[in-house]
């Protein structure tokens, strides 16, 4: 797993279980909830969504990138919220490796 997700999975883990909510969007988020979150998952994914459109007539990718980065950090919020981390995502991406997404779908397909 990269650096960063490894950094930010574990203050994410550190939010959830010690931070205060006055103090930290994280902990806040937790205290909301889970539905909460998903809301946070789906603006933002919505978002980037638009982003891309815009980029492939603008041609400046700078907001779709700044659109993913908070969907994939909300996105590591549910996981946190669920008990589970980026870890889990890596390692399912990892097992993915040499197994082409066109193989995969004819086995699921028989
Ligand atoms: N990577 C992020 C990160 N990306 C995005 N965001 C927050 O996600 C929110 C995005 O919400 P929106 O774009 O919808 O903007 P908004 O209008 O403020 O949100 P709403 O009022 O509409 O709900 C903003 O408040 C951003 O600051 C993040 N907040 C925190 N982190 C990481 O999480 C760590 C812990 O954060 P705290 O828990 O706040 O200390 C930080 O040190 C960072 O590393």
């Amino acid at each position: 797993m990269s650096d960063v997700l490894r950094q930010l999975s574990e203050v994410l883990n550190e939010r959830k279980t010690s931070a205060n909510p006055e103090q930290s969007y994280v902990a806040l988020l937790h205290q909301k909830g889970l539905n909460k979150i998903l809301e946070k998952v789906g603006e933002e994914c919505t978002e980037t969504l638009l982003a891309a459109k815009d980029a492939a007539v603008s041609g400046n990718n700078q907001e779709v990138i700044y659109e993913t980065a908070d969907l994939w950090f909300h996105s590591l919020v549910m996981l946190s919220h669920l008990g589970e981390d980026a870890n889990a995502v890596v390692d399912e991406l990892a097992r993915r490796f040499d197994l082409s997404g066109l193989e995969e779908k004819a086995q699921r397909d028989k």
